[in-house]
């Protein structure tokens, strides 16, 4: 066997630096260029979070007004990718038509190879504004719907609502939306991140790194987890007739039976933060804001029974993919559509980490301990 120290999963190993986000498990805090997340939250719009991400500081109004404007005229779905979402069959992931509508938009883009940090700072600001009409299509679409035009009088969250589901939403359900939207922006090396980097270290093109990175997200142990939370919340049943008291009870005897036979219960739970998500409390607010505006109280018994009873059996803690699920299905999404609604925040993130990684690049090539027979002869 060999003699060298192995880091399972790359646990506790620091492979670069960044400037972009830093996650504290010891503060239990998040800083996006320094901001605390909470304060990004309360105060800015999710376009002012992107600009903020993507250059370092907070835009002057000039540049958020030029922002608007480009980001509210760059929002149709382009014929080429609606052929190709046509394509793809309507019970297929939608993660899979996230991952086929960026390839295609990476191939149908003029400047597909030019990987100058201007061209890629406007490859990201593209991809930002085009993403949600794939996503409110293809939710459109599985519910044998028409597709919504984008209206340009509507801000970002306004307007993914707005071609989601046809209608305006009130204004407490956009700002939940937001909410989401600046909490899952941004989160150092998560794994979807550092797929991104390792693309962007060969020197491949902006799409496939992000295409790549989606391909990292879809699965339960990253951003899959949101869609996993409602699937639990599923199997043990949503009653809106029970109480909140009955539907803790329930959720606390599935939680108990679950974890005795050795199961994994997603949204709980993370690599860096072993004492809670900073992200939960923020976005909790913004579930318990939709629970009272649709008024379904019962949810939370879910909710509440099932993190009372991790929290007992294990001392694991709800991740931002916890009050995210729910917060989704009460807002009308299908359960699949959840997590490419992370991918539309996260491009922000991964775009910027991309930029960062090819201003300083080295190759991403870790070594392995070969533990496969001694040499031999045929
Ligand atoms: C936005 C995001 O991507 S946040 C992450 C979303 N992912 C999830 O919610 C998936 C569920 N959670 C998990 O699988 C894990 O907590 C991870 C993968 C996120 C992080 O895990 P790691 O740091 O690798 O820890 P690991 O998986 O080794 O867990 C350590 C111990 O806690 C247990 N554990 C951790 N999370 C959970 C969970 N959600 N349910 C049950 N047990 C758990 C493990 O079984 C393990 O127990 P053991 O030591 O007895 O074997
Ligand atoms: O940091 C991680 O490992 C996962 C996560 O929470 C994120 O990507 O938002």
């Amino acid at each position: 066997m060999s003699e060298e120290t192995i880091y399972k999963g790359l646990a506790g190993v620091v492979a670069d630096h960044t400037a972009i986000s830093k996650v504290n498990p010891e503060t239990n805090s998040l800083l996006y260029r320094g901001y605390p997340v909470q304060q990004l939250a309360a105060q800015l719009s999710f376009e002012e979070v992107a600009l903020l991400l993507w250059t370092g500081e907070p835009p002057t109004e000039q540049e958020r007004e030029e922002f608007i404007a480009f980001e509210r005229s760059h929002r149709a779905l382009g014929p080429r990718v609606k052929s190709a979402v046509d394509l793809l069959p309507t019970d297929c992931h939608p993660m899979d038509v996230g991952r086929t509508a960026v390839s295609v938009l990476g191939a149908d883009h003029p400047q597909a190879e030019d990987s100058s940090p201007e061209a890629e700072l406007a490859k990201a600001k593209e991809l930002f504004a085009a993403f949600p009409a794939v996503v409110a299509y293809d939710q459109r679409r599985r519910r044998g719907l028409e597709p919504v035009e984008p209206r340009p009088d509507l801000d970002y969250s306004q307007n993914f609502l707005w071609m989601t589901f046809g209608e305006e939403a009130a204004p407490e359900v956009v700002d939940a939306f937001r909410v989401s939207m600046v909490l899952y922006a941004e989160h150092s090396f998560n794994a979807s991140t550092f797929t991104a980097r390792v693309v962007t270290s060969t020197l491949s093109d902006l799409h496939s790194a992000i295409t790549a990175a989606i391909g990292a997200l879809k699965g339960p142990l990253h951003g899959g987890a949101n869609e996993a939370v409602m699937h639990t919340f599923e199997e043990i049943g949503i009653d809106p007739q029970e109480t909140r008291e009955q539907a803790a009870a329930r959720a606390k005897s599935w939680m108990e039976e679950a974890l005795e036979s050795g199961r994994k219960v997603m949204g709980f739970g993370h690599r860096v933060y072993k004492h809670g998500d900073s992200r939960v409390p923020t976005m909790k607010s913004a579930l318990d804001a939709m629970v009272e505006h649709y008024g379904r109280d019962e949810l939370m018994g879910l909710y509440d029974g099932l993190e009372a009873a991790m929290d007992e059996a294990k001392g694991i803690l709800p991740n931002l993919d916890y009050p995210a699920g729910p917060t989704y299905h009460l807002m009308g999404f299908d359960t699949e559509m959840f997590t490419p609604l992370f991918i539309a925040s996260r491009i922000t993130g991964w775009t910027a980490h991309i930029r960062e990684q090819r201003a300083d690049n080295s190759l991403i090539r870790p070594l392995s301990a070969y533990s496969g027979p001694a040499e031999r002869s045929l």
